[in-house]
């Protein structure tokens, strides 16, 4: 097994046999344990997991959203990424405007009932559609809030002043390598409640050390089949770009998570995953010399990627 992968088989391996049942606001359930810690040495590749397959293009998108300081939708979509839908579209079939079937509960009622989810899916689909070629309408209902690339970029400071937290971070690992402040947090509490969900991915902080960058994330909520294989390879991608924007080698991606889950209708598919042997891991290369707030994603090129079949499961809203 290579490391990558075995890590996260740890703690796969380990909210299985001491993960307690847990209920939970999606009211799926969750099998958690709370403090975990994994580590990934970028310089042994880059930790795309391979005992199933992860589709780096949904990862690189949604960080680049991230790093525009974007919290719309419409970006992610015009790049076929779907992974926000269902937070955005909560937004909307709740809102005062909405006056299309009822949209209650969609996403426990969709996996449950055939008939609901052909209508639901027929409703989401407008919705895209109306989000791409509406921009009255994506304007208003293509924002989460101010999730993280506001936060990232734009975080309002006590005097109406904007803060660009990346672009400041970036400068101090430059110019004062040593130091120990050198951190960046989504965690708003004056403006969580304008989020369409409060951040999961929730402070990150960098470390220098022998011409080597480090960074350390705190994710206080982990869903460890879906969220986290995303989670991993979008932070180990941010630190390679921000190592390349400060010519230091990228070191060791610490993955620190608060509460971590397995939904209890993901077991099958975990344990499936569990029986896979694993694959040398992939390489990324940056073919381009953009800056980091320049990039696309046609800059990124993963070199070597080969991996067991996607395994399918339900994301909980
Ligand atoms: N319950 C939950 N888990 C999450 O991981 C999560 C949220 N909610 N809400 C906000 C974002 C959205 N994220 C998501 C959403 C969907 C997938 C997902 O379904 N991934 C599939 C393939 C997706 C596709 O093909 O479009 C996978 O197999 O990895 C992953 C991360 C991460 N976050
Ligand atoms: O990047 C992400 C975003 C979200 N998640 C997961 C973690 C939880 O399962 C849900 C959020 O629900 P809360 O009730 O707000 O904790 O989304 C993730 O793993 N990674």
């Amino acid at each position: 097994m290579n490391n990558f992968d075995k890590v996260y088989h740890d703690l796969l391996g380990r909210i299985r046999s001491e993960g307690t049942f847990k209920d939970d606001r999606t009211g799926t359930g969750t099998y958690s344990v709370f403090g975990h810690q994994m580590r990934f040495d970028l310089s042994e590749g880059f930790p795309l997991l391979t005992t199933k397959k992860v589709l780096f293009k949904m990862i690189a998108t949604e960080l680049i959203w991230f790093i525009r300081g974007d919290t719309n939708i419409r970006f992610l979509l015009e790049y076929d990424n779907n992974i926000w839908n269902e937070w955005a579209f909560k937004k909307w079939v709740e809102s005062e405007e909405y006056d299309g079937p009822d949209m209650t509960d969609f996403g426990r009622r969709a996996l449950k009932d055939e008939d609901f989810n052909s209508i639901y899916q027929d409703e989401m689909k407008k919705f895209k559609d109306r989000i791409l070629t509406d921009d009255d309408f994506s304007r208003k209902y293509g924002d989460l809030g101010n999730v993280y690339g506001k936060q990232w970029r734009d975080w309002i400071g006590p005097d109406g002043e904007s803060i660009d937290q990346l672009k400041n971070v970036i400068e101090a690992i430059k110019t004062n390598p040593d130091s120990r402040r050198h951190i960046v947090t989504a965690w708003n509490p004056a403006e969580i409640d304008t989020m369409a969900l409060p951040p999961c991915h929730s402070f990150f902080q960098f470390y220098v050390k022998d011409g080597r960058l480090s960074l350390q994330l705190y994710q206080r909520s982990a869903d460890v089949f879906l969220g986290v294989p995303f989670n991993i390879a979008s932070y180990s991608l941010l630190l390679l770009m921000v190592a390349k924007e400060c010519s230091l080698e990228a070191g060791d991606f610490v993955h620190t998570m608060g509460d971590a889950h397995i939904y209890a209708n993901h077991i099958e598919a975990v344990d499936k995953q569990l029986e896979r042997n694993s694959f040398a891991p992939p390489s990324l290369k940056i073919n381009s010399d953009a800056s980091i707030f320049e990039i696309d994603y046609e800059d990124f090129e993963v070199v070597g990627y080969e991996s067991h079949p996607y395994i399918k499961a339900p994301i909980a809203v």
